[in-house]
């Protein structure tokens, strides 16, 4: 593909400017050790480091122009000034592609917790009608006939398009995303015009990046205010109204508590899955979900309510989600004809840690047994309260290291003890320390009577540990695997 340089950049708000802009561009990279001949590099101010400190590693590897947001000197092609590298790397993106995302149906998830979950229902329901789906999100990137593995829950905006133009090529017509915040706040979807937009529900995380809670919302609220389409709103949230109140277009409600457009009655919550009778203005018609836990009640219904929203019967819808098995490491059981549960979920924020421990309970009248951590260089906050909530909220909890990145393990997991030996009473009985994740896990099973539940939390899907200067392979299911077959069970 070649597109001429000023074509590329009609639509970008430009500073100024310097070389021959009918250079014809081959490509686009943000990142120098990407750029291949013919490329135009996008220089991004970064967090960790500098993007203008590599132009000359870009024009080594075949660089044609340059787009910086910073003054740089010396530089002998063409250069493009903007405002905002990251905005710019956006809209050429899109251009580049010839605007994939309005041939397609795009459906945009937010929240704290629940996206990936939402996603694959409603990609699940849409395939079940017969339509060619595309997803994108943390565990994988379906990209029409292929799936890619991701490393992050919503890619750079120059990545996301390339997606979108070879979904299209393979014939997608409805594409399902997580829009997570950072994605949100660091402009990676902003050329994308969303068809509906599904908030799921907001408490902490995060809050290593974005300064405060207020700007967690802000980021948040950049996606309901992208445009005047349908948005999915889940009533229940204590920041709903604010989020209803910043949106244009139509807002289709979904809850279990207030009064909404889709709601749930009968919840019944077992091991295997959630039975619930679905209300609608018109229907009432009872829904046998794979999926566990009254949180996925929700984001079933937000499922359910998007997909009827894009005109599709409940009967259909129905047919489709009763169909979904489950999404890998969202409360998979790992069964090996042992007498006691054992189930690993990815909850690895207070509110998720806190719901599952509550389906948990709900799912066994015996002890709840939960291993977990937190992860390095992410918010430091919330390890106390997790802390707090593995001895509060669990009959014994088994404290561990997550990914712990560029931290120190065993400082992570003094910050978590920080929270249990706050609590008023000793609670030190009540949990022990297991650094080594895989003993964690064997100690947690090797401790569970029949009928206990043993609950690996934080790490889901995941099949390694990070720990900054090496990545191991790592799967909580297979652990749990092995930890049964060799215990006395
Ligand atoms: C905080 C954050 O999101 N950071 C992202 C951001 O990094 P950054 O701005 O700090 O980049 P940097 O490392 O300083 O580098 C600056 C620029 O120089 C470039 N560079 C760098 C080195 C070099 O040799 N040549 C070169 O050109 C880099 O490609 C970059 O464009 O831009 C980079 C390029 O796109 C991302 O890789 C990076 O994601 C990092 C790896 C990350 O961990 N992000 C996580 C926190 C994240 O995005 N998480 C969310 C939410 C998770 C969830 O809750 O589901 C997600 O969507 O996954
Ligand atoms: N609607 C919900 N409300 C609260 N907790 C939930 C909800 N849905 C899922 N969870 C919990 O949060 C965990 C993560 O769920 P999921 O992966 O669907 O969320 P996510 O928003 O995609 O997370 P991430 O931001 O890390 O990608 C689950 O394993 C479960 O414990
Ligand atoms: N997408 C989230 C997932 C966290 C999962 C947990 N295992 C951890 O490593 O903290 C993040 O990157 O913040
Ligand atoms: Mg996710």
């Amino acid at each position: 593909m070649l597109i001429k340089l000023q074509e590329l950049i009609a639509e970008l708000e430009i500073n100024n400017t310097s070389g021959d802009l009918t250079t014809k561009i081959t490509g686009i990279a943000y990142d120098s050790r990407e750029v291949e001949k013919g490329f135009l590099f996008v220089a991004i101010s970064g967090f960790e480091t500098d993007g203008h400190k590599y132009i000359a590693d870009a024009i080594a590897n075949g660089a044609q122009a340059v787009i910086v947001e910073k003054e740089v000197e010396d530089v002998d092609i063409p250069m493009i000034k903007v405002n905002d590298s990251r905005a710019a790397l956006a809209k050429v993106s899109a251009k580049f592609y010839d605007y994939p995302a309005e041939e397609l149906t795009v459906v945009g998830v937010t929240g704290t917790n629940g996206k990936t979950t939402t996603t694959y229902l409603i990609e699940g329901v849409l395939n079940n009608l017969g339509l060619e789906t595309g997803l994108v999100g943390t565990i994988k990137n379906k990209v029409g006939h292929k799936e890619e593995s991701s490393s992050r829950t919503t890619p750079e905006s120059l990545d996301l398009q390339r997606m979108f133009a070879e979904m299209l090529e393979d014939g997608v017509t409805h594409v399902v995303m997580e829009a997570s915040s950072h994605a949100l706040a660091l402009d990676r979807v902003l050329e994308i015009d969303f068809d509906r937009k599904v908030f799921t529900n907001l408490s902490r995380d995060h809050l290593d990046f974005h300064e405060n809670f207020e700007q967690y919302l802000a980021a948040k609220l950049k996606l309901f205010k992208s445009n005047d389409k349908p948005s999915i709103i889940n009533i229940d949230d204590s920041r709903a109204d604010k989020i209803c109140s910043e949106i244009e277009g139509e807002v289709i409600s979904y809850g279990i508590e207030g009064e909404s457009d889709f709601s749930a009655d009968n919840i019944a919550v077992t091991a295997q899955g959630v039975k619930y009778d679905l209300l609608t203005a018109d229907d009432r018609l009872e829904i046998k979900l794979n999926l566990t836990g009254q949180f996925n009640v929700y984001n079933s219904l937000a499922a359910i309510a998007t997909v009827a929203s894009l005109d599709f019967s409940l009967a259909d819808i129905k047919a489709g989600i009763e169909k979904i098995s489950g999404v890998p490491g969202r409360f998979e059981l790992v069964q090996e004809g042992q007498d006691y549960g054992v189930i690993v979920d990815y909850a690895h924020t207070p509110d998720g840690m806190e719901n599952v421990l509550k389906t948990a309970h709900e799912c066994s009248d015996r002890d709840v047994i939960v291993v977990f951590g937190c992860g390095g260089d992410r918010d430091r906050k919330k390890r106390s309260m997790m802390g707090q909530l593995g001895v509060n909220e669990a009959d014994f909890a088994v404290v561990t290291s997550d990914n712990p990145r560029s931290e120190n393990p065993v400082d992570i997991i003094a910050e978590i003890e920080t929270g249990i030996k706050d609590l008023e009473r000793d609670a030190s009985e009540e949990y022990i320390v297991i650094e080594d994740r895989g003993a964690a896990i064997e100690a947690a099973v090797n401790r569970a009577l029949s009928g206990d539940v043993v609950l690996i939390i934080g790490k889901g899907h995941e099949t390694y540990q990070d720990f900054g200067d090496r990545v191991i392979d790592f799967d909580d299911r297979e652990q749990a695997r092995n930890a049964i077959k060799n215990s006395s069970w």
